[in-house]
């Protein structure tokens, strides 16, 4: 391997990933000729960043949280030829590097990384946009804007428990209508989240053999907030088999229309700047990712 451009948000997560950034280069350096490291400075560099270097690199690796890593892959899924892709931890939560058994020390995934286990990753499109982790609307959205970004730092996942706990007193349901193919849905609901990877939040995402790699996307749609789905979901984790019940519907899919009244605001990986409608598919194998020793198909 000749170049490796890694792209480092300094603001994410604690900040330690910048400090150990020369041992990290070093560890690198033993797999590849040149590694260059580009800092972004706001919002929006992560992705003018890898369409610049992209085309000139072998690998490319994002340090930062979930918000730098969608960013940058918005950026890279849209190129034709796409180098070989790899996430360093440096943020809160972390999602999608849990989901490739990436380890949550930064300095033991640099030496993952330059153990070069390589997968072709599923990556979920939204309208033109893409994503990792999931898709989600009602109350994922609601649980995510009450997080405040000073209480996340200080407190990190547990900030999404306790969101979680206030928004249940404050639910509301929607008109939610879903197409796709051999499923539909019509009707009242108060979430939909559409998983690629197995976690949201730094949470185990209730996805029952979820996979990466099977070219599906996992749609849980929850009706209430109920004891009975709450119990269902829970049993679904213990046994490792699809929740079921009255108050919710699981379904794999690799395209779906969603159409919600009124229009909701959509929070996808964390991001929250696009709305329904919307067209979601799956695009298969469409990243050639880095993957740690823990990670199941
Ligand atoms: N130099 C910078 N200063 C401030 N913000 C930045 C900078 N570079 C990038 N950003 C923005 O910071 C946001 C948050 O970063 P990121 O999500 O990576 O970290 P996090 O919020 O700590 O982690 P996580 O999303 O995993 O919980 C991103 O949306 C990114 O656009």
């Amino acid at each position: 391997m000749n170049k490796i451009a890694i792209i480092a948000n300094p603001a994410a997560g604690n900040k330690l990933l910048i400090r150990d950034m020369d041992q990290i280069v070093k560890k690198l350096n033993t797999i590849a000729g040149v590694v260059t490291v580009w800092q972004t400075e706001k919002a929006g560099d992560g992705a003018e960043i890898i369409r610049r270097v992209a085309p000139e690199s072998d690998m490319v690796i994002t340090a930062g949280g979930d918000g730098t890593v969608y960013e940058c892959i918005n950026s890279l899924c849209s190129l034709d030829d796409r180098p070989l892709f790899a996430i360093l931890p440096g943020g809160t939560c972390n999602d999608f590097s849990r989901t490739l058994g990436i380890s949550q020390n930064h300095l033991e995934a640099a030496e993952q990384i330059t153990r070069m286990q390589e997968r072709n990753i599923d990556v979920g499109k939204h309208g033109n946009h893409y994503f990792l982790n999931f898709w989600g609307i009602g109350l994922i959205t609601q649980v995510s804007e009450h997080i405040q970004s000073d209480i996340k730092k200080r407190w990190g996942r547990l900030a999404y428990y306790l969101s979680a706990i206030q928004t249940m007193d404050e639910r509301k349901t929607f008109y939610l209508e879903v197409e796709s193919g051999h499923r539909q849905y019509r009707g009242e609901a108060m979430m939909m989240i559409v998983g690629n990877g197995a976690y949201v939040g730094g949470m185990d995402a209730y996805f029952p053999q979820s996979s990466v790699e099977d070219g599906l996307l996992d749609v849980l749609i929850i009706k209430d907030v109920s004891v009975g789905s709450l119990w269902s979901m829970a049993v679904s984790r213990l046994t490792d088999q699809a929740p079921e019940g009255s108050d919710l519907l699981y379904f794999h899919a690799r395209k779906l229309k969603i159409r919600t009244a009124p229009v909701l605001k959509v929070d996808c990986d964390g991001e929250k700047n696009t709305f329904t409608p919307v067209h979601l598919s799956v695009l298969p194998g469409h990243l050639r990712m880095i993957v740690g020793e823990q990670y199941n198909t």
